[in-house]
């Protein structure tokens, strides 16, 4: 698996982690915490990372991921120093059994839809079943609806986005690759979270992931980028 490239990323010539250092087996044991990102092709998880890593947005044609690519970024939470490896998965189904074998090695995900495809909106509940037989029991998952700068062509409410996440009890938020809308925050959250799992003092109260969001968001008005 781990030689599968992204067709995405020698077409784009974009740099990114060396040859991948991953493996279906080493991701819990590897240096590193691990983010993998999922959901439908098309709902802009290449496009999230690339923001979060470089600051850019990927306008024009898209370019599907094929198998997994992999890129890492150094975070400071805290003032402690936060290595996430994180794992941008091919979302069209054929590469589905190459994304299956890296779940269990993920301890975070971020499973994306796009508001504006109700359909990819509708597949959240299949990815949360797939994720539920695939990855570790106590990984962090995060429901995130991208492109919430397309107004215009928005399908799926952001309400309807907060009602499913309540149902399956992950915190949720949108988010736009194109914009930055709360990219950085996403990927923070989750390795807050992370962090607090791994560096917990006995007595520090448990580390409540959607309220850290809710604040963020209200600290940061309207259009945090
Ligand atoms: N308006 C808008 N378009 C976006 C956003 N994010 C991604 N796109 C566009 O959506 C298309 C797909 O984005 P990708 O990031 O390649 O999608 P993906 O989820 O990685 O797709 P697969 O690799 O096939 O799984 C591209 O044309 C992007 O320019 C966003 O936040 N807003």
């Amino acid at each position: 698996f781990v030689q599968i490239m992204s067709r995405k990323k020698a077409a784009k010539g974009k740099g990114s982690s060396k040859s991948p250092k991953a493996s279906p087996s080493s991701g819990r044991t590897g240096k590193g915490l691990t983010v993998m990102l999922v959901g439908d092709s098309g709902v802009g998880k290449t496009c999230l990372l690339v923001r979060f890593k470089d600051g850019a947005f990927l306008a024009g044609s898209f370019i599907s991921t094929v198998g997994i690519d992999f890129r890492n970024k150094v975070m400071s939470i805290d003032a402690v120093k936060v290595k996430l490896q994180i794992w941008d998965t091919a979302g069209q189904e054929r590469f589905r059994s190459v994304t299956h074998a890296y779940y269990r090695d993920a301890h975070a995900l971020l499973l994306l839809y796009d508001v504006t495809n109700k359909a990819s909106f509708d597949n959240i509940r299949a990815w949360l079943t797939e994720i539920h037989e695939y990855a570790q029991q106590d990984v962090v998952v995060m429901l995130l609806g991208n492109k919430a700068d397309a107004t215009h062509d928005r399908a799926v409410k952001r309400e309807e986005g907060e009602k499913l996440a309540k149902e399956f009890g992950v915190p949720f938020m949108e988010t736009s690759a194109k914009s930055g809308l709360n990219v950085e925050l996403a990927f923070t959250a989750v390795a807050r979270e992370l962090k607090h799992r791994t560096m917990k003092e006995p007595d520090e109260p448990k580390f409540q992931l959607q309220e850290y969001v809710d604040k963020e968001m209200r600290t940061a008005g309207c259009c945090r980028s």
